[in-house]
């Protein structure tokens, strides 16, 4: 069964006391596909993804893994399934190899060679012989995904993988998950970093205090972003606002915040916005992108006082 979704989750609900934690979300991955569950801290997505590794029974709804279900299958809803939720636990005075062998064995012991195959396939074959408590997190991170992989996962759940990692830790962990993408294998990851998952991500729902704030693909999500907004800093704000009467798809505002100015509109019009100023004689001091519009978006969708009602594209 090729076809069966590895994730059908609908209606999925969770409280702890009078909070809603997961309140409601529906949720389909497809076989091979990198699904991306984001949202700011607290906007449930752990919650969500102990249910699906049923750490914690949801309240009500309904939850498949390839077909399984907890009710129907017990144990065995978690064939093919592996992971972890927040960071994965190893004993720091053994390598990382001992530490996936002692899993292996736990597990009823691994086949020949794939200790090796998994440690290659995150990129800590050369570290392997090293004790566990001189690796980075990032290291960690990795050596916890190739864990997962002894059990030859068809679905892989990470949560927050790249929470607390520099961003060369969150370059490796992005490729490696793009590499096991391109194996066939699916993953679910959760994040609260927009640019984590754009670019490995085929579609995300974004959560928003336990409910569904918009659900689609990233590149609908990429449709309905606002336009770029930079910072401005110029010789005299005064004149430069002034110039932009001309300039009707540029918003200019003040930075009450930082200073200087905030100039929002399509890529061309700010370029010939900022081409008027040097041409009325103003200096230019800089010139600075302010949030990507995907995270621009992002915020909007989850910030607390926006409006709650779900997008779906
Ligand atoms: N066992 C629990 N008991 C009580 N409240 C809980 C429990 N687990 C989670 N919560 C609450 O549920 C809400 C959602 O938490 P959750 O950890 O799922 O969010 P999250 O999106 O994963 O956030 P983060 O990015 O910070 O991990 C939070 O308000 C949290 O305090």
């Amino acid at each position: 069964m090729t076809d069966e979704l590895a994730v059908d989750a609908r209606g999925v609900t969770k409280s702890f006391g009078s909070l809603r934690a997961v309140d409601s979300i529906t949720l389909q991955v497809a076989p091979g596909e990198v699904y991306g569950v984001l949202g700011p801290n607290g906007a449930g997505k752990t919650t969500f993804l102990r249910m699906l590794f049923g750490l914690i029974r949801p309240d009500a709804g309904s939850i498949s893994i390839f077909g399984r279900t907890w009710a129907a299958d017990g144990v065995h809803a978690l064939d093919g399934v592996a992971g972890f939720i927040e960071s994965p636990g190893f004993y720091g005075y053994l390598t990382g190899r001992q530490n996936l062998e002692g899993l292996a064995l736990l597990d009823g012991g691994a086949p020949r060679g794939l200790v090796d195959e998994v440690l290659e396939v995150v990129d800590l074959a050369d570290r392997a012989h090293e004790k566990v408590r001189g690796y980075s997190y990032g290291m960690r991170q990795r050596l916890g995904v190739a864990a997962s992989l002894l059990r030859r996962p068809r679905l892989l759940i990470l949560d927050e993988p790249a929470n607390g990692l520099d961003p060369a830790g969150i370059r490796d962990m992005r490729a490696l998950v793009k590499r096991l993408a391109e194996s066939g294998l699916t993953v679910l990851l959760s994040s609260h970093h927009m640019d984590e998952v754009e670019e490995i991500c085929d579609n995300v729902t974004i959560m928003r205090r336990g409910t569904v704030a918009f659900h689609g693909t990233i590149a609908d999500l990429r449709a309905m972003a606002p336009d770029p907004g930079h910072v401005l800093r110029t010789t005299d704000d005064e004149r430069a606002m002034a110039v932009a009467a001309a300039h009707p798809a540029v918003r200019v505002e003040r930075d009450h915040a930082e200073g200087g100015l905030v100039a929002t509109g399509q890529q061309l019009a700010v370029s010939s916005y900022v081409a008027d100023l040097v041409r009325n004689e103003l200096g230019l001091l800089a010139l600075t992108p302010t949030r990507t519009p995907l995270e621009a978006l992002f915020f909007m969708l989850t910030d607390a006082d926006a409006s709650p009602e779900a997008v779906t594209a």
